[in-house]
């Protein structure tokens, strides 16, 4: 992850937030028995958003050119939207970790502009800018020599938090990435592993709840079934807190379990395909984006389409069903309308005759077997062909 050698990612101190709404997330953590109280002021102040709702960065025409001649972004124009995780992903040398580091100013941009929140911040005091943006990277860049709960810290002690408000932030951080504050606030980075750094890490980026956080191959260094959990923890923890999001990844899984949309760049940051994952994989934009997501597309759909009615066949034993094969034994645990095709499918692999009833609020209203969870991928994909066509007349 190559960079400008004389920036860092100092964290500091964030311009006062606007006035939260009064729709303050539903049910904050309660603070653990015989901890500090909470203070008064609610810690988390965004509710789970909706993404869309409007511009969190934009990138107009950005060009980066390194000392060296290097081209690594040549003309890019890209919108991250308030609330939605933004994937970008590409092969490797095309631009992503040099377009994320210039969004907070780790890499100056040669030229165009790049809007925070509609304030063009290309020529703003880039130490005020990376205040407002957390930034996460594969090798967490922990302080070695002070403690967990120290280095979560990090940005309340630059913003003059009084101890207590800080303590009760760095436990609920530690609660919600999963590490028990009784257990973690006073180990030392060496003493945890390389999945539990990863989290202090994210804890960190979000200790003074940016609204925008920046993440560089942020699961990289951990192990394929630890990686699968934290992304499932930070989805959950990203649509608690609706913080935008920048994730650059090298692993379309990743990119397709957690983006909104996922942005593909070929060589030199230049933008193949911008569209929600179902896109991307069933109605690549170019080659270079077929090639990206390769064989394994229809998988990752199974994982992405929803079971509907218009897919199923007719009730087990009700009219016009195969009576012979149609009613369901007890082995055959019905499955909802509305579950993901992976799970269908893995469902009607172990059902004894290769078909499960579909229940919708408890009533059976269909029955799966191989032909219609075919017709569910063909839907899915027929529906992003769709999209996407409607997005070239729109563009
Ligand atoms: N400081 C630098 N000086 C010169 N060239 C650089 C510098 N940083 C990056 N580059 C070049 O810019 C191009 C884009 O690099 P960048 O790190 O943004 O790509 P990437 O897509 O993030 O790659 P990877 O997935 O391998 O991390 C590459 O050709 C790289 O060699």
């Amino acid at each position: 992850m190559p960079c400008d050698p004389t920036r860092t990612a100092t964290p500091a101190v964030p311009p006062p937030r606007p006035t939260p709404p009064a729709r303050a997330r539903p049910h904050p953590p309660a603070p653990a028995a015989g901890r500090a109280p909470a203070p008064a002021e609610p810690l988390w102040v965004r509710p789970g958003s909706v993404p869309g709702m409007g511009t969190a960065i934009a990138f107009e025409h950005v060009r980066k050119v390194y000392v060296d001649g290097s081209v690594a972004v040549e003309d890019l124009s890209l919108e991250v939207r308030e609330h939605e995780l933004l994937a970008l992903v590409g092969p490797s040398g095309c631009g992503k970790s040099t377009t994320l580091r210039m969004a907070n100013r780790l890499v100056e941009p040669t030229s165009g502009r790049i809007l925070l929140g509609g304030e063009d911040v290309t020529h703003a005091d880039a130490v005020g800018l990376r205040r407002r943006m957390g930034y996460v990277i594969q090798h967490v860049g922990l302080f070695p020599h002070r403690t967990v709960a120290q280095n979560v810290a990090t940005v309340p002690v630059l913003l003059r938090w009084d101890r207590r408000r800080t303590t009760a932030r760095v436990e609920e951080l530690l609660d919600l990435v999963g590490l028990d504050p009784a257990v973690y606030a006073r180990r030392y980075p060496h003493e945890l592993s390389g999945g539990e750094r990863q989290r202090v890490g994210v804890a960190r980026a979000l200790a003074s709840d940016p609204p925008v956080l920046l993440m560089d191959e942020p699961f990289g260094a951990v192990d394929p079934v630890g990686r699968r959990r934290l992304q499932s923890e930070f989805a959950r923890i990203r649509r608690e807190l609706g913080t935008t999001v920048m994730l650059v990844t090298h692993d379309v899984d990743e990119a397709v379990r957690l983006g909104d949309r996922i942005a593909v760049l070929s060589k030199g940051g230049h933008l193949e395909q911008l569209a929600d994952p179902v896109q991307v994989l069933a109605a690549p934009a170019s080659p270079a984006v077929a090639d990206l997501v390769g064989q394994g597309a229809a998988v990752r759909l199974l994982a992405l389409g929803r079971l509907e009615l218009g897919d199923l066949g007719p009730v087990p034993g009700g009219p016009g069903a195969d009576q012979a094969r149609g009613r369901a034994g007890p082995s055959d645990e019905p499955i909802a309308l509305g579950a993901s095709l992976d799970t269908a499918f893995a469902r009607l692999a172990a059902a004894s005759d290769g078909r499960v009833p579909v229940t919708d609020s408890g009533t059976v209203v269909g029955s799966l077997d191989g032909a219609s969870l075919l017709a569910a991928l063909h839907r899915v994909t027929r529906a992003a062909h769709d999209d996407e066509a409607a997005a070239g007349r729109t563009a």
